[in-house]
């Protein structure tokens, strides 16, 4: 899949895109030594004597606070400063004494503790140097990577930008969550879980929609969408079924339909559709396999549009008991994974079927069962992908 080419974007719009550029600091971090606490500079050498029982008496001839400009301020022998957090340091102090050690006042101040040089100032360029990369291009953009942006002196980045992904429900069974079902109907969920997982990569959903079983009204839908979409994923009508919506309206529009040797997620369409080649992700509608299916193939895709490679967090577990699988199929089991002091013990949901919603959401992980492997056992050994949401239920 093609990465898109590179914008530039606000800060703001940046959390979870990735960079294309590298980022190099225009100012130094700190910008210039300050105090790292509210209290006095003063020269380390006048308080090597202070004491609880003897402190010494500084005369103070100034105050600077974060945002103020010290450079008119002079702290001599016997002299302090007030200053700030944050604040600029005044020229002939080497060391803050923080207010908590001294009698806090306004025109002399009492001094407790000896400081040695140094002690509570934040030197320029401790934590950058102007011109250095810190953030590199292929990074993916977060609430700290913004952080530091803004602080090195970017209100813009390079990015990929967000794939428009648009999502689009089929069947005439599904009625929107809330309103009363008739018998044979159920409440649609695929188009907000697969809206919600797009979202949580970094990618737009930019249309919902839930269609019935008319493959005219598919085809034209996605013909409007394919004029301005980066991607299209529908759910259900992939399979076998008299009314199979999808597969009946696409096949002779570039869209392929295969089985995939794979539990959940056998049915799968893929193809690239229209004048501007969009994608379209056809994934079957039992919700666990549409569920399992944008993780295995989905996923990887918007990843690479936004430039980026989609790292699973992968490791190896332990089977807490037994589970079957079929037979010439790699089954991706859901579970839930903890990590003991023996490694990850991995528990397989009890409901495995592809209609299991909320066994899906009991899992917080996927286990792939190898396509050979029809049995396994307490104590196997088995690869297991950590989900990175926080989604648990008991
Ligand atoms: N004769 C065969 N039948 C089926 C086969 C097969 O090989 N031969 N494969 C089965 C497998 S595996 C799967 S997976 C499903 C895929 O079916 P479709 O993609 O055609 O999906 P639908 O039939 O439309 O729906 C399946 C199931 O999921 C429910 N559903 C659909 N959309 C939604 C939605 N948006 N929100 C909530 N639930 C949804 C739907 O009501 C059905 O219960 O086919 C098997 N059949
Ligand atoms: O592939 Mo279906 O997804 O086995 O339930």
């Amino acid at each position: 899949m093609p990465a898109a080419e590179p914008v530039e974007l606000e800060l703001s719009a940046c959390c979870g895109l990735v960079t294309c550029t590298d980022v190099v600091a225009r100012v130094d971090l700190p910008g210039f030594d300050n105090s790292a606490m509210d209290g006095y500079a003063i020269r380390s050498a006048d308080v090597a004597e202070a004491s609880e029982d003897r402190p010494e008496v500084l005369r103070v001839v100034g105050e600077v606070a974060a945002g103020g400009d010290a450079a008119g301020l002079v702290v001599g022998p016997g002299q302090a400063v007030r200053i700030m957090t944050g604040a600029m340091m005044p020229a002939g102090a080497d060391a803050v004494v923080m207010v908590e050690r001294t009698d806090g006042g306004v025109d002399q101040v009492s001094v407790c503790d000896p400081v040695p040089a140094g002690r509570s100032i934040r030197p320029a360029g401790e934590d950058v140097r102007a011109g250095a990369v810190v953030i590199p291009a292929g990074t993916r953009v977060g609430a700290r990577t913004i952080a530091l942006a803004a602080a090195t002196g970017h209100p813009m980045l390079r990015v990929r930008p967000r794939p428009r992904v648009a999502v689009i429900s089929t069947g005439d069974e599904l009625i929107e969550p809330g309103r009363p079902l008739r018998p044979g109907q159920i409440h649609e969920s695929n188009s907000l879980m697969l809206a919600a997982a797009v979202e949580g990569m970094g990618a737009q959903t930019v249309e919902r929609l839930s269609v019935g079983d008319d493959p005219d009204e598919l085809v034209a839908l996605l013909t409007t969408l394919a004029g301005w979409c980066d991607a299209i994923i529908t759910s259900g009508g992939v399979s076998m079924g008299a009314y199979d919506v999808v597969k009946a309206a696409l096949a002779a529009h570039g869209v392929d339909f295969v089985q995939v040797a794979m539990q959940p997620g056998k049915p799968q369409g893929f193809g690239l559709f229209g004048p501007r080649r969009v994608p379209v992700f056809a994934l079957p509608g039992n919700p666990v396999s549409a569920f399992v299916s944008f993780e295995v193939f989905v996923a990887p895709a918007l990843d690479a549009m936004m430039g980026t490679t989609h790292e699973r967090r992968i490791v190896r577990g332990v089977m807490g008991h037994e589970l079957t699988s079929p037979a010439g199929r790699t089954q991706i089991a859901r579970a839930v994974t903890s990590r003991t002091d023996a490694g990850w013990l991995v528990d397989p949901v009890v409901g495995q079927g592809s209609h299991f919603i909320h066994d899906l959401v009991r899992a917080n992980s996927l286990v792939v069962v190898p396509e050979a492997t029809t049995r396994l056992e307490t104590g196997d050994e088995v690869e297991v992908w950590l989900l990175g949401d926080r989604e648990l239920t008991a």
